[in-house]
């Protein structure tokens, strides 16, 4: 998919990941909607995106991603100013085992939201043009985290409904492509949570595991991670793909055995 004007809704695109990625369509001609909770940390993203990039590219939305009629007004509205929708990023996410509950609906259920509003506005099947939508996982999704074992079973979770929901697009003619990435751990905000005992509960006692696993795989940058995106996006051949991130292997798939009787 060439990525001049197209239109692209990335959740949690306020910072970090979401961030990235959204500043590299920009920098590739593409239109963008963040949609993000954090009001303050929105504006001040637009407000360097509209300087970067000019003010008719970028579109900030304050939204809970776990609202599902507040994520459904945010599809609707990007469609309304943009005037089509052609990528999603199911990016936003939290870690948080003190409210898993939280994790859950933020890592899981709105991530399965967002993929079924961005075939909504996408899928052939409602009369659209097709599109890609990215979901994100994390390698915790491969090599599990003792201390996060909710955040662990969301990412388990995404990997497989987005493998599942990209074979029923694919034998439905969705014309939507749709794949998971799975980054290692990356230098963004989300890492300080690990220091925080309101977020890891009764985990925290184990945060210095965590950092000394950090210190172990290594800690990439966003900018990787959006490049990922970005070769996912510009694959037409990729849907269903498992993309990894990591300090060892930098981009690469996971592959499956062809599933048998
Ligand atoms: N940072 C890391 O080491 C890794 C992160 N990931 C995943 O990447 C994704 C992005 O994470 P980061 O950029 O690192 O985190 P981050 O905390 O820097 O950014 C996440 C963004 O999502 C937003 N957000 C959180 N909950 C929301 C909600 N309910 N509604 C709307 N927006 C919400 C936040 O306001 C923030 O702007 C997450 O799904 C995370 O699990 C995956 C592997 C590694
Ligand atoms: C607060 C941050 C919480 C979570 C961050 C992130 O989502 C969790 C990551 C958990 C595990 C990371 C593992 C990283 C592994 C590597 O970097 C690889 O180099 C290890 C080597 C092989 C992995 C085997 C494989 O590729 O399947």
């Amino acid at each position: 998919m060439a990525l001049a004007g197209k239109v692209a809704l990335v959740t949690g695109g306020a910072q970090g990941i979401g961030r990235a990625v959204a500043g590299a369509l920009l920098q590739n001609a593409a239109k963008v909607s963040l949609v993000d909770f954090n009001q303050e940390a929105g504006e001040q993203c637009i407000t360097c995106f509209n300087q970067e990039f000019g003010s008719d590219n970028s579109l900030f939305i304050q939204c809970d991603v776990t609202d599902r009629e507040k994520l459904q007004d945010a599809f609707k509205r990007t469609v309304e100013h943009f005037g089509k929708l052609d990528i999603v990023i199911n990016n936003a996410g939290i870690n948080n085992e003190n409210n898993w509950v939280k994790t859950i609906e933020v890592n899981l259920t709105s991530v399965v939201k967002g993929t079924y509003l961005g075939l909504e506005h996408m899928s052939k099947e409602h009369g659209k043009q097709g599109g890609v939508i990215i979901n994100v996982s994390s390698m915790a999704a491969f090599l599990h985290s003792p201390h996060q074992p909710v955040y662990t079973a969301t990412k388990y979770g995404v990997v497989g409904f987005t493998r599942a929901i990209a074979e029923a697009s694919e034998i439905e003619n969705y014309g939507v492509r749709i794949n998971v990435l799975c980054p290692a751990f990356v230098d963004t905000p989300l890492l300080q949570s690990i220091d925080q005992e309101e977020k890891m509960g009764k985990f925290y006692k184990h945060k210095d595991e965590i950092k000394h696993r950090m210190s172990i795989y290594g800690v990439l940058k966003p900018s990787l991670i959006a490049e990922g995106m970005l070769k996912i996006i510009n694959d037409n051949s990729l849907n269903g793909a498992v993309m990894k991130i990591t300090t060892s292997k930098g981009i690469h798939f996971q592959s499956y055995e062809p599933m048998s009787a």
